[in-house]
């Protein structure tokens, strides 16, 4: 997948695993699919998330409907089981793998990081990620351990100091503020709760794509 192929792609990025769904997640991403999601991260964490075997069998189920549907499948943390499951790529942090010892494992496979502040931005960008994950941009619920929000000045100011790789943002992102998150200039948004916490998730991934879209 070339970078501007990758770029459109982080439009509507969704990401989810067991803990975040009352449906099952493979219904629940089928589902967020139909309603315009473009890129998909299997983020199998937090209380109840499966683990092993388990983990794998639910990773290669939702690695199929992302393929049937033609949109790339990631994993996140998890290296060995992206290898295994043979993902399109994953999403480290800065506590995970270091991005070099992940490109030797990966070869060409997407690979994106997290960054919280300029210089991590840009030591990403610099050690070949091919995409950031910036935020939380607003509060978020789904990650215990989340920092503070940092607002989309920390977009803009990426951008600013010439840093042109694809930028998501994450972190309590939903309809009414997604549009700010690319007026900053991220590329897309990425989206756990306001998509895998609703009713009706086509719904959901419809509303944000269209906000996105105006
Ligand atoms: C902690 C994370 C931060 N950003 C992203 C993404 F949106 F994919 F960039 N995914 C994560 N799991
Ligand atoms: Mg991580």
């Amino acid at each position: 997948m070339t970078g501007e192929h990758l770029r459109d792609a982080l439009k509507l990025y969704f990401i989810m695993g067991s803990p975040n769904c009352t449906l099952p997640p493979e219904q629940v991403l089928e589902n967020a699919i139909r309603g315009g999601v473009t890129l998909f991260q299997y983020r199998e964490k937090g209380k109840g998330a499966r683990k092993g075997e388990e983990k794998k069998v639910l990773g290669e189920k939702l690695k199929w409907v992302c393929q049937k549907n033609g949109i790339p499948f990631l994993v996140n943390d998890d290296i060995a089981l992206a290898l295994e499951l043979d993902a399109d790529g994953v999403h480290v942090g800065q506590e995970d793998e270091p991005l070099a010892s992940v490109r030797e494992k990966l070869g060409d496979k997407i690979i994106g990081v997290s960054a919280y502040t300029l210089e991590e931005a840009r030591q990403a960008a610099n050690g070949g990620a091919n995409y950031l994950g910036v935020g939380p941009i607003f509060p978020t619920k789904s990650k215990e351990d989340a920092k503070a929000a940092k607002g989309t000045t920390v977009i803009r100011e990426i951008r600013q100091n010439g840093i042109r790789i694809p930028i998501v943002g994450i972190g309590g992102i939903g309809p009414g503020n997604a549009k700010s998150v690319i007026e900053a200039g991220a590329d897309g948004v990425s989206v756990i709760s306001s998509i895998a916490g609703a009713e009706d998730a086509e719904a959901a991934a419809a509303l944000l794509k269209r906000e996105l879209t105006l």
